[in-house]
């Protein structure tokens, strides 16, 4: 079964456009357990432009599924997770200055760093993910660093699906099959959507979890958050 991770960035971005606490972080995130999401996720910026980290001390109480913090492990950061203890922590290489995540980690590179970082993470008994590009190379080298499991960044997929939804998922499952091997974890997130999911879902051995936000956020303007999760649930139930 592949879990559906609810990232609730959006929800405090709308929330911040005006201060104040409309809408609620804590209570989309309450309700969103309702409705069926097995976790939260949320990716606390330095900037703190949507989640604070205030967010995160008030979501701890609440989610009773999975929490999953994702951000680049600076010292910041990383003292904020080990205060947390959430269920998993997802590392992310990601620029301050940069929209979004752009890009997975180049563990060769960052692998004695990512070590140390794990390291910590591991003492606390937080389970640690590694955002990574589709590059069944990279695998090795993230199993190296100690981790869990990696998520696949998946803005490249959910790009080109529309045009060949084969050639999109192939590096992904090939990638997939690597961790499989390597005794790695699978997970999955960014521009997930209702119309990409299944498909992605589908094709990959072994899926753990996707973590989905911007899409499904925005889609539940249209449909309300329950439908919304519902339809999202529907999509992963695809064996
Ligand atoms: C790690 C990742 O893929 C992201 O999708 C992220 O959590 C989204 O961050 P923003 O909501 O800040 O774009
Ligand atoms: N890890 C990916 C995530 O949490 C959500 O990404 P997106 O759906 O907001 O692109």
């Amino acid at each position: 079964m592949t879990k559906l991770s609810v990232n609730i960035n959006k929800i405090a971005t709308i929330r911040n456009a005006r201060g104040g606490e409309l809408p609620s972080v804590t209570e989309a995130a309450v309700k969103l357990q309702e409705f069926g999401a097995q976790g939260i996720t949320v990716h606390p910026r330095p900037d703190e432009r949507h989640i604070t980290r205030k967010d995160v001390y008030d979501l701890k109480p609440l989610v009773h599924t999975e929490f999953n913090i994702e951000g680049n492990p600076h010292r910041p950061f990383i003292d904020l997770v080990l205060a947390i203890k959430p269920e998993q922590v997802t590392l992310v290489p990601d620029a301050e200055d940069a929209i979004t995540s752009n890009a997975g980690w180049d563990c060769r590179v960052h692998k004695g760093f990512l070590q140390n970082v794990i390291a910590e993470f591991k003492a606390a008994g937080i389970r640690t993910s590694i955002f990574l590009d589709p590059d069944p190379e990279m695998v090795l080298h993230a199993q190296e660093t100690g981790a869990d499991r990696i998520e696949l960044y998946t803005e490249a997929y959910a790009r080109m699906y529309l045009n060949d939804p084969e050639a999109a998922v192939l590096p992904y499952v090939e990638t997939a099959r690597e961790a499989e091997r390597l005794g790695l974890g699978v997970n999955a997130g960014h521009d997930l959507s209702l119309e990409n999911l299944k498909y992605f879902a589908q094709n990959i051995p072994n899926l753990l979890e996707v973590s989905i936000g911007h899409a499904l956020i925005s889609e539940a303007l249209y449909m309300g958050l329950e439908n919304t999760v519902q339809a999202y649930l529907k999509r992963l139930a695809v064996w």
